[in-house]
């Protein structure tokens, strides 16, 4: 694991010098996108540049209530692509990786997305979110009792972006959606899905975006196109959307 993250600071440092940057990659503000530096303040813009995405704490109202699933999130991006995925899933001790092109992993041994074709025979994770605009908490329902209907095995929620994606990666549930969680809730997690073998794409079955607040991630097209019909989209306001104007 030190490998793999020593490896890819070398790459930032190797990019960053071949582009005659100076900045150092690893204290540059620029190069960071984290859940508590955005909170103080620094900006959430997704470059081409090598840059950190990081949620230190996953979960955190699981943290707060002692309800057993919370992760450190850390992904890497170059290009605005997500090139290493690295989720700790701090109460089971286990550490997930991934590296574009290189598979994914927990604790060392390869993880493969289940083989479930069925959306009535899989168990889809979602999460309630804390919007409680009830234009929002309509939509959440609606998404919920559309799928429940179909219906499927079951429906779960880890409290933790980070989490229920280590669970699709894994295989122990076909897919995970969610709108209103953040770029640092699924960076790391995506490319874990990706590795395995799934799929990430919009809610509304488009390109994933990282910035958009929206996310789909499946074992498989089929299954995901299933759940593009039953979900209520809404549109969160983006991580990178200039902050409101004051008066
Ligand atoms: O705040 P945080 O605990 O780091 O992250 C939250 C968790 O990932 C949660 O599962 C998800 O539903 C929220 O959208 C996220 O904001
Ligand atoms: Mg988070
Ligand atoms: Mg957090």
């Amino acid at each position: 694991m030190a490998d793999i993250l020593q490896n890819v600071m070398d790459h930032a440092v190797a990019v960053a010098r071949k582009a005659g940057e100076v900045r150092h990659p690893y204290k540059d503000p620029r190069w960071f996108i984290g859940e508590e530096s955005v909170a103080a303040g620094e900006p959430s813009i997704l470059t081409d540049d090598p840059t950190w995405i990081i949620d230190p704490i996953d979960g955190t109202t699981n943290f707060v209530h002692a309800f057993p699933f919370v992760a450190i999130s850390i992904g890497f991006t170059i290009n605005k692509r997500v090139e290493v995925g690295v989720v700790y899933s701090c109460l089971e001790d286990k550490m997930f990786t991934a590296r574009r092109g290189g598979g994914a992993f927990c604790n060392g041994e390869p993880l493969q997305v289940s083989d479930q074709t069925d959306v009535h025979r899989s168990i889809i994770a979602t999460e309630f979110g804390s919007n409680r605009d009830p234009e929002v908490v309509d939509k959440i329902f609606s998404s919920l009792r559309n799928i429940l209907s179909l219906p499927v095995h079951g429906v779960r929620g880890a409290g933790t972006a980070a989490v229920n994606l280590s669970l699709v990666a894994s295989g122990c549930v076909e897919a995970y959606y969610e709108m209103g969680m953040h770029v640092w809730d699924i960076a790391a997690g995506s490319l874990l899905v990706l590795e395995a073998g799934g799929i990430v794409m919009d809610v509304d079955g488009g390109d994933a975006d990282l910035m958009s607040r929206r996310i789909l991630a499946a074992n498989n097209r089929s299954v995901a196109l299933r759940l593009v019909e039953q979900i209520a989209p809404y549109r969160p306001d983006r991580d990178d959307a200039p902050p409101a104007a004051c008066d």
